[in-house]
């Protein structure tokens, strides 16, 4: 890599926020006070502008350094198994996070002060093909903005301007987010929000309709192949624009939450009213259909004063979103097209609108057009600028690279914060404070209820009631920052990949949620005296438990206010989101006690354990061993069950208790086949496992009681074994980095372990005789340790470390261990190889509802490779 520039902060994992001399701009009191940090820079950051007629927006992208090939353990393990680079090409980005964030064009200076506070302007100095010959900075930017405010960001920032094309820009964001965000794509009909699996094979043609200040409709037919069809000049700038002048409002969001108290038969005229009440059903028109929109302000004697400005918005906003869902359709017919996808910041993301879209098309199409929705609307423009940088790779980048996150401000109305969440502890715990103090938590949803019919062709009334309008204040209010995970990878050995589904639990299912949402905030005060106590307990980890608690229950009550606020969002994301959300407040590890301890108690009576199995026969061990993973697997702090449990019994007397329940047939019982898989029936002896995967799930007795000696088993068979877990602290969960000082420690104890674990690099002092490359002359199948990618209770298959995608390659048996990677996860997971999942259910609901049984039972499930 090139010198760093001057503005660099090296930090371990996320950037630093330099916040001296933070501000906060305006006043305190006010609805949207913004957080300036004058002096604050990332890492490093790349930016491209969209200047549009209303909006300026901004994609940036924050790199922060890679330390991942440092790691001494690491590369040994990579040339041990033969993992190079070389099959992947060498990404020219680095992890980093792409952001998103706008401001209104008529306040281009605080655009520019921004850009400038944060230095985003001078990112990329150690690329040279972002900078011009002279040393100039080189900004990417699209839209009129780029012409017209050229001379200004050369004026003021000392930056060229490097235009790109309009229509290119907004067909490349598309394309890219279409490709590469999961769910990005979604209907809206009647109120109800769904998420389109987009097949990228079968993707083109569409018809990209770009709602913004005016609208751009656009054929699009592949990745820069297509042609801009028509527009029309009745666009966003018109609703907001007329909607000024004929309600006196001063925002956009104001207006915008005017219409949802308002009714639209004051103004518009309805086919009811010029046929006496009745329906033209001749040619199709209820009485309630809008026959002509604000035509019935004709007939009266009123001045614009007369009429109430919620009802004015509504019909307003009624009159221009059916006539561009109109026009769209025209489009898509006369050029054979069943997709539409809107976008631009007209829609900003409103129930109302976009159920009004989708009706036009969906009536005047007869069902034939679909109208679909995009996550990140309004940046298309500013990603399709953002991607037109050369040699930046990001046009490789694949769903699987990306990883959406969720920092603590996404609820929270107002409070612009611009950018990457603070990272200055002591600024996000105040923000928090100011938030829960100001009693801004949550919007309350505003019941959006027009009294009667407000239709178009029998579309009686919006039906997105109980809509709320967010602030639209904080960068993007239901874009999260992507995170650039370039060392991600789809699991080579799913079955099937494109159906491949890790939830097991619905969440769009309210009840669903309503569960979690119950359990998680019953589990909320342990988890923060937990972290706090992992924190010396002091003032200030009190106060950062406070924060994290308020600033996870505002993430909850927002899911549960709009469930599809984030995406589609499943428990895992959910179960992930609060280990994040305790990182955000530097909680790194809130269990490193509890693991600790629980690690030496269970070390402590394994060699017990392993002189208790090594007197019995084959066939019994391999009951013991199994029973023996389920019954370890009873340590989870996740689960509220678990935690009244710990506090009646030391953790080997629980241990000792769940092993004596132990009875077969388990609740899913498969440990016949799989017996049979390994030990084989009458004479005939099976092929033994060349590699196997085995998931670990928590610390303590379940990794050093359950799985460390299920491993052992597989290495005296001449299984090579490779430990995966997780690469960042979830709960108890055991950690990848913390598995070699656990396995140094049992093979104290045993021949087998130590073996392995020498011939696997897993003991540091077998490291110097390993870089002799005396790697062939261990007798013993290998032990090793390697990490999911993941710092999440469960985990998602779509995407894991490289490292595990490369030795997964080997592999032909794959033990998925505990309720939150098997069961709440992939219990329907079909792989390519021989799968054990094993777990015990914690959780009386899942018990009921995944194996029609109670809590406490065991799944035990095998299934042959297919
Ligand atoms: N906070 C806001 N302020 C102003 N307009 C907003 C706001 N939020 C949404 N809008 C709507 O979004 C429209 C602008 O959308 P967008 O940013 O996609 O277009 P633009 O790039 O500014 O315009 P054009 O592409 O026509 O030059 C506005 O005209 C208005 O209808
Ligand atoms: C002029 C642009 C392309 C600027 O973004 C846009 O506002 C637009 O497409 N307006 C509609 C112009 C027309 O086609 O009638
Ligand atoms: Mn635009």
């Amino acid at each position: 890599m090139a010198a760093a520039p001057k503005s660099m902060h090296r930090s371990s994992s996320r950037p630093q926020l330099d916040v001296s001399g933070a501000a906060i701009q305006g006043n305190l009191e006010e609805r949207d006070p913004s957080i300036l940090l004058p002096n604050q820079s990332d890492d490093i950051s790349h930016l491209a502008l969209d200047i549009g007629g209303s909006l300026i927006k901004l994609v940036y992208f924050s790199r922060h350094a890679d330390h991942s090939n440092n790691d001494k353990r690491k590369k040994s393990l990579k040339e041990r198994l033969g993992i190079s680079n070389g099959n992947r090409r060498s990404y020219p980005i680095l992890g980093g996070r792409l952001h998103f964030v706008k401001f209104e064009t008529r306040k281009l200076n605080e655009c520019l002060d921004f850009i400038s506070s944060k230095q985003l302007h001078r990112g990329g100095i150690d690329l040279h093909t972002w900078h011009s010959p002279d040393d100039n900075a080189i900004i990417k930017a699209t839209g009129g903005g780029a012409y017209k405010f050229a001379d200004l960001f050369k004026e003021r920032l000392g930056v060229s301007i490097d235009k790109e094309d309009e229509m290119d820009c907004l067909v490349a964001g598309a394309n890219f987010l279409l490709k590469a965000i999961r769910h990005e794509a979604f209907t809206h009909m009647e109120g109800q929000k769904e998420f389109v699996q987009i097949d990228h094979n079968d993707l083109f043609p569409y018809l990209l309709v770009n709602i913004g200040s005016g609208v751009s409709m656009i054929k699009v037919d592949g990745d820069g192949s297509f042609q801009r069809v028509s527009g029309t000049n009745v666009g966003g700038g018109t609703y907001w624009g007329l909607g000024r002048l004929l309600t006196k409002c001063k925002s956009f969001d104001e207006l915008l939450e005017l219409s949802q108290r308002g009714d639209n038969r004051v103004i518009d005229m309805l086919v009811g009213d010029i046929y006496g009440g009745m329906d033209y059903s001749k040619i199709g028109l209820s009485a309630s259909t809008i026959a002509s929109s604000f035509g019935k302000t004709i007939s009266e004697n009123k001045e614009p004063s007369d009429y109430r400005p919620e009802d004015i918005s509504l019909s307003l906003l009624r009159m221009i979103s059916y006539n561009i869902g109109q026009i769209s359709y025209l489009n898509a017919l006369r050029y054979g097209i069943k997709r539409i996808f809107f976008g631009g910041f007209f829609i900003r993301g409103h129930a109302y609108t976009m159920d009004t879209i989708s009706f036009a098309i969906h009536f005047w199409s007869k069902g034939q057009a679909q109208a679909m929705f995009l996550r990140h609307e309004g940046f298309l423009g500013a990603l399709g600028a953002f991607m037109s940088y050369e040699k930046h790779g990001l046009d490789d980048l694949m769903a699987h690279h990306l990883v959406e996150r969720f920092p603590m401000g996404a609820p929270y109305m107002g409070g612009m914060i611009h950018g990457p969440p603070l990272g200055d502890l002591n600024e996000k715990i105040s923000w928090m404070e100011k938030f829960v103090r100001k009693g801004t938590e949550i919007t309350a949803p505003v019941p959006m209820c027009p009294p009667g019919t407000t239709g178009v062709g029998g579309f009686e009334r919006p039906s997105s009631k109980g809509d709320t309008l967010r602030s639209d204040a904080s960068a993007a209010f239901n874009v999260g920052v992507l995170h650039l995970v370039p060392t991600l990878e789809v699991f080579p050995l799913l079955a099937d990949p494109k159906t491949y589904e890790p939830n097991t639990i619905n969440l769009s299912d309210h009840s669903e949620l309503e569960y979690w949402f119950t359990v998680l905030s019953e589990h909320m005060s342990d988890i923060v005296d937990k972290a706090v106590a992992s924190e010396g307990g002091t003032d200030d980890a009190k106060r950062r438990g406070d924060a994290f608690a308020h600033a996870f229950s505002a993430h909850l009550a927002r899911l549960m206010e709009e469930p599809a606020a984030y995406g589609k969002f499943g428990l895992a994301n959910l179960l992930e989101l609060r280990e994040e959300c305790l990182r955000e407040f530097q909680f790194m590890d809130a269990y490193k006690t509890i693991k600790q301890r629980e690690n030496e108690a269970s070390l402590a009576v394994l060699q017990d354990l392993l002189m208790e199995l090594d007197s019995m026969s084959e066939e019994a061990r391999l009951l013991s061993l199994i029973e023996g993973v389920l019954a370890a697997n009873i340590f989870d702090w996740g689960s509220c069950a678990c935690v009244d449990l710990y506090h009646k019994g030391t953790i080997i007397e629980i241990y000792r208790m769940s092993r004596k329940k132990m009875r077969r047939p388990w609740r899913v019982d498969g440990f016949d086949n799989f017996k049979e898989r390994l030990l084989g029936s009458g004479d005939e002896k099976p092929k033994t496992h060349k590699r196997a995967l085995l998931f670990v799930d928590n610390s303590g007795a379940d990794i050093v009681l359950g799985m460390l000696p299920l491993a052992r088993e597989l290495l005296r068979r001449g299984t090579e074994v490779i430990l995966v877990a997780n690469s960042l602290p979830a709960l108890n969960d055991v950690t990848a980095m913390e598995i070699p000082e656990i396995v140094a420690e049992a093979a104290k104890h045993c021949d087998i372990l130590r073996k392995a674990a020498e011939a696997g690099g897993l003991l540091v002092d077998a490291m110097v005789n390993i870089q002799d490359g005396a790697v062939e002359n261990y007798a013993s199948a290998p032990l090793m340790v390697v990490e999911n990618g993941c710092g999440s209770p469960c985990l998602d298959f779509r995407q894991v470390n490289s490292e595990l995608a490369a030795v997964a390659k080997d592999a032909d048996l794959v033990v998925l261990e505990g309720m939150g990677r098997a069961l709440h996860t992939n219990f329907n997971a079909r792989f390519k190889c021989d799968t054990l999942k094993l777990a015990m259910v914690k959780n009386q609901r899942l018990a009921e509802k995944l194996v029609q049984g109670n809590i406490f039972d065991c799944v035990c499930r095998f299934e042959p490779a297919v």
